[in-house]
């Protein structure tokens, strides 16, 4: 046997893809590994032009490697993503070694290509599980889940890619990427129709590229509505509970199994998404703890109205909204000779009352009105943009309601609360503390009056 003939045996048996192209990009030699990753034989290939098996864009690249190596007979080495004539995309390691004649003259040269498509999926998904855990101190981004799934379902060759969660016996889709099937963010089927159901039963990664036999699929009632015969899916664990599941499937059998670096990978994913839904659940939860407290800073615990505090807030924001004719209106409103009912009744009766005659004043005002407890048995109504007219009304009917109110005791003993009332309407120099003495000085005029009546602080007004 020739040398030539031993070399040539040698390439058409290595798994490395082989050719050589002579000065027109034609195939002169290709060895069998070249040959199938275009779906052909060695045959097929031979005469013809590098050209029909590349796209253009990818061709006209190439083309340009080509004519470094063919002008300056040095062998070249790259990396390039590129795109097959049917549309395949792959990422190439390519090594170009030129062929020379007697007088030195490039006549051709030899191709040795490794795919390392497969390679770099996994660098790429690597990358993003890495920049999705890490953006610690930044804000993680759940959108960050949605290219997640998107390098998943490309990755592994699927058409859904799904991260949702389990409450009770209802599977919510929070995350959907999906190529093919149309399974919505938001969601939700009964557990049982789901693959997830066996996720959980095996309480660990599972995965299947034959559903139809696979026997614990095969009798799922998830697998007779949707016949997805590929799935993988990893239970989401997020403080030692299983908080749902993120899966990956697909309508078609996969041709090979997954593989040992695509399960890892999967995993991998998983603990992502539990990141950035534990960092979402810390942050709503101290969002809600925050608003917690801000309501317990504004609220009277006895009553449940805004507290002092918040009151006069609100008549320093409606003073400054004032504007034209339209003014912010305070009354002052007391609770008549409420001494002789703590007297007589106790204290907590006396709560009881407070309570009472607070509720009925809340459900007599308007909802642009608030109802503030200033302190003891002090109440406070502010009406915002309200004309003389009309707040006159509403604070006769808070007189009114208080008035209404009946409390029995136990020992049958029968309350009849009354409210004195002192009214100011804004003038265009008032701030909260003129505003709000002048309503008081009405109010011990009310007092004074009788009690149980409302009393203007500017006659004038009226
Ligand atoms: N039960 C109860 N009593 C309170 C509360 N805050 C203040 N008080 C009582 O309210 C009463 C207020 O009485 P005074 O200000 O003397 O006036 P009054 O008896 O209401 O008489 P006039 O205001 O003149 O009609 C006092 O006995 C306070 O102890 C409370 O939260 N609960």
């Amino acid at each position: 046997m020739s040398t030539n003939r031993i070399t040539h045996k040698i390439i058409e048996q290595l798994p490395t893809m082989v050719a050589y192209v002579d000065r027109d990009r034609c195939f002169r030699f290709v060895n069998t590994a070249y040959a199938s990753f275009f779906g052909l034989t060695p045959d097929d290939m031979l005469g013809r032009s590098v050209n029909d098996v590349l796209s253009d864009e990818s061709y006209r690249r190439v083309k340009e490697s080509h004519d470094r190596v063919f002008a300056s007979g040095e062998k070249f080495e790259f990396s390039e993503a590129i795109t097959l004539r049917n549309e395949r995309k792959c990422f190439l390691d390519i090594r170009y070694l030129p062929e020379l004649d007697d007088q030195k003259r490039v006549i051709g040269l030899y191709a040795l290509i490794e795919d390392v498509s497969d390679y770099y999926a996994s660098v790429d998904l690597m990358r993003t599980i890495h920049e999705v855990i890490h953006k610690r101190g930044r804000r993680i981004d759940p959108a960050s889940i949605d290219e997640l799934l998107r390098i998943g379902v490309d990755y592994l060759g699927v058409d859904i890619g799904t991260a949702s969660s389990i409450k009770d016996d209802t599977y919510t889709i929070e995350w959907a990427q999906a190529a093919k099937m149309d399974f919505p963010a938001g969601a939700q089927l009964p557990l049982a129709t789901t693959y997830c159901s066996v996720v959980l039963k095996e309480n660990n990664l599972i995965h299947t590229n034959g559903a139809s036999e696979d026997l614990r699929f095969k009798d799922h009632s998830s697998y007779q509505t949707y016949g997805l015969e590929t799935y993988i899916g990893t239970p989401l664990i997020i403080n030692d509970k299983t908080w749902g599941i993120l899966g990956f499937s697909r309508k078609n059998r996969r041709a090979e199994a997954f593989s040992d670096l695509e399960v890892e990978m999967v995993r991998m994913m998983g603990t992502a998404v539990e990141t950035v839904v534990a960092e979402q659940q810390v942050r709503s939860d101290l969002i809600r703890q925050r608003d917690d407290m801000a309501v317990i800073a504004y609220t009277d615990s006895l009553t449940g109205l805004k507290n002092r505090s918040a009151g006069m807030q609100i008549v320093e924001q409606n003073l400054r909204r004032q504007n034209g004719e339209r003014g912010c209106v305070v009354a002052v409103i007391d609770f008549d000779h409420f001494k002789a009912v703590n007297d007589t009744y106790g204290h907590d009766v006396g709560d009881k009352v407070l309570i009472a005659g607070t509720k009925a004043m809340s459900e007599a005002v308007r909802s642009s009105d608030s109802v503030v407890r200033v302190g003891g048995e002090e109440f406070m109504v502010v009406l915002a943009y309200a004309d003389h007219e009309s707040a006159a009304q509403v604070l006769e009917r808070v007189r009114l309601a208080v008035e209404e109110t009946v409390i029995t005791l136990d020992s049958g003993d029968v309350i009849n609360p009354t409210v004195s009332i002192g009214v100011s309407e804004s003038k265009e120099e008032d701030d909260v503390s003129s505003l709000y003495r002048r309503a008081d000085q009405a109010l011990y005029k009310a007092k004074r009056a009788g009690r149980n009546c409302v009393v203007w602080a500017d006659e004038s007004t009226r």
